[in-house]
């Protein structure tokens, strides 16, 4: 006779309840009827109790009240995998959110395989565990992911508007600097960017660059030379950025401490909701800064504020080489005792006139300046006092002559004058103008005065024959003309008219 199994005495559906207890999921079997009218829950472990606080004595009764704990935005996705699998017979697999006893949300799988009853309805056997965990890891990495996607189209912009500044010319800066605002712009999707210029005192800012997304109304010309006095936070704000090299973030206008009151008031008549900004420094001296604003409150990203350092130091450094190339410009073309043009500034500038000439017809004149019986000076009152009547004459020209006109230092005593767009006429009366005010220039030096003057010799374009059109005809008719005015006592003009002074 076979001996008894221990087990042979066992209740087997005890047996199963405690089982499913155990395990750390729910077990549950699901029945939707055979015309689909109707579902029951005719078994589910008691571990429903514990996690979701409903028993299954009541799901029994009512199978919705197991529906009733999924998240509002699952429920159409569990509601038609469930109808899908009725239909197709096949295993069934879902994540939803499940409310918890203590009313938290977390992360359920369901598993389970339906099978068709003898009377038509469906049984599914199955259970659902917590993968909130893997959820957890799943959002990190995606969230990580998409950081790093970020930050690589964050250097990858950097990379190409550096290379869009190395290849900037002189003459373009102001196109990179516009760029590199509406690049910026996009990239962080805000309304407005801008850069603002300090005055040395500090005490003034000046917008010099902005960007405004469609539609958002430019302040640019409202924002020059504003006087900034006024905002001691701003200021206060300004200097601990700058110690710390970091970022001001005002998320919300509208919450802005008490006493940035006028700062509040002038960013709310701007429109602006939330903004932020980064110093520039070249040299390593604050100049202005470079921010940015939204006309909608927003919050931003603490990551961010490092791009925007960066983003902030890329355009420093743009300008104060933008600064180094235009010194070093200005040294090859500028005279350094006059601080007028050099003769090599001069040259290229004739012959843009005299190729507009010759396409349009615009006229122009050019001057040849001498200093009269400039040896003396130097011989009598020595070569300090010749330098300071050549800075003096320097300073006059400059004064006296146009933006687009051009005056240079030909080299010694002599001078050269570029009257663009000039008739025979008003180039005339503006040398005869220079003559006299030399004339009453009474340069001081040393407790005496030293008596001024000049001779000039000027050429109008339409002076020299069209086969001989060039810069140096117009430079040896001019030196011709000046050498006349000498001989012809000094202190005095020579043109195609003749002899004048006034
Ligand atoms: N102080 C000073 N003298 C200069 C400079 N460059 C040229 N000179 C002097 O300018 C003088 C020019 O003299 P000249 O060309 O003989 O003519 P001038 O004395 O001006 O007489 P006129 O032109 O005939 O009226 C020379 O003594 C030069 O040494 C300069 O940079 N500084």
């Amino acid at each position: 006779m076979a001996s008894k199994s221990a087990t042979d005495n066992l209740d087997f559906s005890g047996l199963f309840r405690e089982l499913a207890s155990g395990v750390p999921g729910v077990l549950f079997c699901y029945e939707i009827s055979a015309d689909a009218s109707t579902h029951r829950i005719p078994f589910i472990s008691s571990r429903v109790r514990d996690l979701f606080g409903v028993s299954p004595d009541e799901l029994l009764r009512d199978a919705s009240e197991l529906f009733n704990i999924i998240h509002p935005d699952d429920h159409d996705a569990v509601g038609s995998s469930i109808q899908q699998s009725f239909q197709d017979l096949a295993p069934w697999q879902q994540q939803a959110r499940l409310r918890l006893r203590s009313g938290e949300y977390r992360w359920f799988e369901g598993h389970s395989v339906p099978r068709r009853e003898p009377g038509g309805s469906t049984l599914w056997f199955g259970q659902f565990t917590d993968i909130q965990a893997h959820k957890d890891l799943e959002f990190g990495l995606r969230k990580s992911e998409a950081e790093a996607e970020y930050q690589l189209s964050f250097q990858q912009l950097m990379t190409s508007l550096s290379s869009d500044f190395i290849n900037s010319t002189i003459g373009d800066i102001d196109d990179k600097v516009q760029t590199f605002l509406a690049r910026i712009g996009e990239f962080f999707g805000v309304d407005r960017v801008y850069v603002y210029r300090f005055s040395e005192d500090l005490a003034r800012m000046t917008n010099t660059h902005e960007w405004c997304r469609e539609g958002v109304p430019e302040l640019k010309g409202s924002q020059q030379q504003v006087d900034i006095t006024g905002f001691h936070w701003w200021q206060a704000q300004t200097k601990s950025v700058l110690k710390q090299n970091r970022v001001v973030f005002i998320e919300d206008v509208s919450k802005l401490p008490k006493e940035a009151v006028a700062e509040r008031e002038l960013l709310e008549e701007q429109g602006v909701a939330a903004m932020f900004c980064v110093p520039i420094l070249i040299r390593g001296v604050v100049e202005g800064f470079f921010g940015m604003d939204s006309l909608t409150v927003r919050s931003w990203r603490k990551d961010q504020s490092d791009l925007l350092i960066l983003a902030a130091n890329l355009l420093s450094e743009a300008l104060e080489r933008h600064r180094l190339e235009q010194e070093l410009l200005n040294q090859s073309i500028r005279d350094p005792l006059t601080g007028i043009h050099n003769r090599r500034y001069l040259q290229p500038r004739v012959e843009e006139m005299m190729s507009r000439f010759q396409r349009t017809g615009e006229g122009f004149a050019l001057a040849m300046l001498d200093i009269d019986h400039f040896k003396r000076v130097n011989d009598t009152l020595g070569h300090q006092a010749g330098d300071r009547v050549l800075q003096e004459f320097g300073r006059l020209l400059q004064e006296q002559f146009r933006g687009t006109d051009v005056a240079a230092r030909y080299g010694g005593e002599e001078f050269v004058v570029a009257l663009a767009s000039a008739s025979h006429e008003s180039a005339r009366q503006a040398l005869l103008r220079i003559l006299e005010r030399v004339r009453a220039m009474n340069v001081e030096f040393k407790g005496r005065t030293v008596p001024v003057t000049v001779s000039a010799g000027l050429v109008h374009v339409v002076d020299l024959r069209p086969g001989k059109l060039s810069t140096d005809a117009m430079v040896t008719e001019a030196d011709r003309r000046l050498y006349k005015a000498k001989r012809s006592g000094r202190d005095c003009l020579v043109d195609a008219s003749g002899k004048s002074r006034l």
